[in-house]
């Protein structure tokens, strides 16, 4: 692990792509490491490498696996337990702007104009320990989600520990999940749903359903579950299906950005985002992670995740992104503080 570590730096140092990851559940921590410092876009999705989207309009960037070094180490698995860092003080300018987008939000859907939209925020905050302290912290505190540092010269250097499968390939399988509905992890209690979060996630499972009816066969669906991610938890659905006659690109383009991360319709939701959020997503809500290649076993299989829990790093600074599902029955304050318990995952981190 030390080894990825320290070349994680010095690929940093000479501005080279790289990508060190660790996927959910596993404790195997792989490290691509590219020779020079040229930067290469996805053009098809047939290209083998590591990938990074944005939410929308940039560079869809990959490394390719051709043109990298690969290591594959254990990752030294030590209990830390989640510290029980407070809450931040409160944003009084902060809250009443995303509130406001909440209350805008809240009124499109109430004329009909979506049935649920993703609104999010940016945070900037302090960040004292160095990039290598912080990547160790958040690879040990967040086994079950897919935890990431990646960089090239036009994204910068990302950080994230995500829930969130967008795409998962096996020869003729593909499998993803519908994940909405929030609230704080509580140990003591099992998580109650009420019917805000129910409707917030089905949707979403409705949406990828009937997208995939109309690019591959025999979909199967799971009754949607409690997922633990961090200090909170989530309603999944988990979804397979086998491919039609279709390519990965349509199904990539089919799934991104889902209604989890986006709203209901899509596009038009987008256009919203892009116009009232006020600032600019960049690679939070995108994918990441392995297409068309395993840089563990070299098997020609893709896993993407959806961008979550993720922040931008310079040098003693993070610029946190998080954001919730709005649907006409939101409240306003709710919401905010819900997009503070999400910023928690990066907060402990830092
Ligand atoms: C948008 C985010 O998370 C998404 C929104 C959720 C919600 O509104 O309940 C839950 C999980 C994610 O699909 C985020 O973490 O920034």
């Amino acid at each position: 692990m030390a080894d990825i570590l320290s070349k994680l730096s010095e690929q940093l140092k000479s501005q080279k792509p790289f990508a060190v990851y660790a996927k959910p559940g596993s404790t195997t921590l792989i490290g691509v490491f590219q020779d020079d410092d040229s930067e290469n876009t996805v053009k098809d999705f047939s290209e083998a490498g590591f990938v990074f989207a944005p939410f929308q309009n940039g560079k869809i960037v990959h490394i390719p696996y051709k043109n990298s070094q690969v290591h594959v180490n254990d990752l030294e698995v030590k209990t830390v337990g989640i510290s029980h860092l407070g809450l931040p003080p409160v944003n009084e300018n902060a809250k009443a702007d995303f509130e406001a987008l909440v209350i805008k939000s809240v009124a499109e859907i109430k004329k009909d104009n979506f049935q649920k939209l993703v609104t999010s925020r940016t945070e900037f905050v302090e960040a004292r320990k160095s990039i290598t302290e912080i990547f160790s912290t958040l690879l040990q505190l967040y086994p079950n989600a897919f935890r990431y540092c990646f960089y090239s010269p036009s994204t910068g250097l990302w950080m994230g520990a995500t829930p969130e499968q967008l795409l998962q390939t096996e020869g003729d399988t593909l499998k993803t999940v519908a994940l909405a509905g929030t609230q704080v992890y509580d140990a003591e209690k099992e998580a109650v749903w009420g019917e805000k979060e129910k409707q917030e996630q089905q949707f979403v499972t409705d949406y990828i359903v009937s997208i995939l009816k109309n690019v591959t066969r025999n979909s199967n669906i799971s009754a949607p579950y409690t997922f633990r991610a961090g200090n909170i938890v989530h309603l999944k659905t988990d979804i397979s299906a086998s491919f039609g006659n279709t390519t990965l690109q349509n199904i990539i383009m089919a799934l991104h950005p889902t209604p989890a991360v986006c709203g209901l319709p899509k596009y038009e939701a987008r256009d919203f985002i892009v116009h009232n959020e006020g600032y600019n997503r960049e690679y939070y809500s995108g994918f990441l992670g392995e297409l068309n290649h395993d840089f563990k076993t070299g098997h020609p299989t893709t896993d993407l995740f959806v961008n979550l829990r993720s922040m931008k790093l310079w040098e003693g600074r993070a610029q946190l992104f998080i954001g919730c599902g709005i649907t006409k029955d939101s409240d306003p304050e709710k919401e905010f503080f819900e997009t503070v318990n999400k910023s928690m995952t990066m907060r402990r981190v830092l």
